[in-house]
């Protein structure tokens, strides 16, 4: 029998990036998601197209062998394909884990011990998105306690860091992603120690994901959201036009430069490296080919400044070791302006808290700081800058 996946999340990552790769490595990809229109264009097609875009010129793939399901009304249909599946994968965004966590238990515990554990990969925008995901499936409400002992026989769960532009698609593009050429893809290898890695073409796979996925998310996502929510206070449209700014760029400098501190600082990274990565993320966030909406880049507000995300995260860190953190709350004093946004629930959310709760609260809420740590009296005095002017 071939090699099957079972994909959640059929939007821009999952179909663009993991269901290409899976693809190229001879997987079936069974998609699963909830929105009827594009199971139904799934199940109506044959195929559709990945497409490179960057400064050289586009390339073109075309992936085929997938199927889909709707997993919200056949939950069932989505149980028996995780039951002889190879891998499960996902990409829903980091607060959607919980809502795919049951059918997923479901699924692994009826898979019989003899088979090779399922490897369930999460390919989210977060540190341990994975442990994350496995926690809610080894709750007791979806696994019962009796049944954990041997899970580990069913399934392997691993972290991962996923970095590729992929940016909304423009409205006629069908099923088609257009993205931009540059990937990586980095899995923890430490949870199959006593099996094989999974066999998918383009996963480097590591001993230690720590300082990968920290040095992504602290510099491209830094980077990118700085951009992204410094561009749509002064009104651009995409994150390329934002960094054409002298002053947006100058900002989104300064941010990764003390990002690059902690990062060079805690994992051991080379200066001299740091700096071209930085350089690169600069060049690849910028690519005019991509059209990426500040309002796409900016989304989800209340997740990007929580505790352990791209700005408090890092700021929070470097505050500790007394270290300049200035650029980094200049960002995240951004990121409070970002309210009321077309289509995106957070920030109609984050306008509330910030009516609703004095300064002090709102960082205790938002950004999980304590009141005790060194970083909470910089990130109040921002809140309530931004409460004035409201
Ligand atoms: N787009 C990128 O550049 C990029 C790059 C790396 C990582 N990521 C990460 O990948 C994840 C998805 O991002 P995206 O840009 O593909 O978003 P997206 O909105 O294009 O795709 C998310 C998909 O998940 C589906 N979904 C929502 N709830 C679901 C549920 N309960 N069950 C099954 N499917 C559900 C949605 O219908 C949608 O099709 C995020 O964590 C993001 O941070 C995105
Ligand atoms: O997906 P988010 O909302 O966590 O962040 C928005 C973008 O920064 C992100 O999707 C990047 O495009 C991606 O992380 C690049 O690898």
């Amino acid at each position: 029998m071939g090699k099957k996946a079972v994909h959640f999340g059929a939007g821009n990552i999952g179909r663009g990036f993991v269901a290409e790769f899976l693809h190229n490595s001879g997987y079936e990809v069974v998609f699963c998601d909830v929105m009827d229109s594009l199971i139904a264009d799934l199940q109506n097609s044959k195929s559709y197209k990945v497409i490179q875009v960057g400064a050289e010129g586009n390339s073109e793939s075309v992936i085929t062998n997938y199927r889909a399901i709707n997993s919200k009304t056949h939950e069932a249909d989505v149980i028996k394909e995780i039951t002889t599946a190879d891998v499960v994968t996902c990409s829903v965004g980091p607060n959607i884990l919980k809502f795919i966590a049951p059918v997923i238990a479901k699924g692994v515990d009826a898979r019989p011990n003899d088979a090779t554990p399922i490897a369930v990969i999460a390919c989210e925008n977060a540190i341990g998105a994975t442990d994350t995901l496995a926690e809610h499936i080894k709750d007791p409400k979806h696994t019962p306690d009796h049944r954990l002992e041997d899970h580990h026989e069913r399934a392997r769960y691993a972290n991962s860091a996923i970095d590729r532009i992929v940016p909304a698609q423009e409205a006629d593009a069908g099923l088609d992603v257009k993205l931009e050429k540059f990937y990586e893809w980095v899995v923890d290898a430490t949870p199959f120690k006593d099996h094989d890695v999974p066999s998918i073409e383009g996963i480097k796979w590591v001993d230690d994901l720590i300082p990968y996925i920290e040095r992504k998310l602290f510099t491209v996502n830094t980077g990118h959201a700085a951009a992204a929510y410094h561009g749509y206070y002064h009104k651009k449209t995409t994150v390329y036009d934002a960094l054409q700014d002298p002053a947006i760029l100058d900002e989104v400098r300064k941010a990764l430069a003390e990002t690059s501190t902690l990062i060079v600082g805690k994992h051991g990274i080379e200066e001299g490296e740091q700096k071209s990565y930085v350089e690169k993320i600069i060049t690849r966030i910028g690519n005019p080919h991509l059209e990426d909406a500040v309002e796409r880049v900016g989304r989800a507000p209340l997740r990007k400044l929580s505790r352990k995300e791209r700005f408090i995260g890092p700021a929070a860190e470097l505050a500790e070791e007394g270290k300049e953190f200035g650029a980094l709350l200049d960002a995240a004093e951004m990121a409070f302006r970002f309210q009321n946004v077309d289509g995106d629930e957070e920030s109609t959310e984050l306008a509330k808290i910030l009516k609703e709760n004095k300064a002090d609260a709102v960082v205790e809420k938002v950004c999980g700081l304590e009141p005790s740590h060194p970083l909470f009296s910089h990130v109040v005095k921002i809140v309530e800058k931004v409460q004035a002017e409201a």
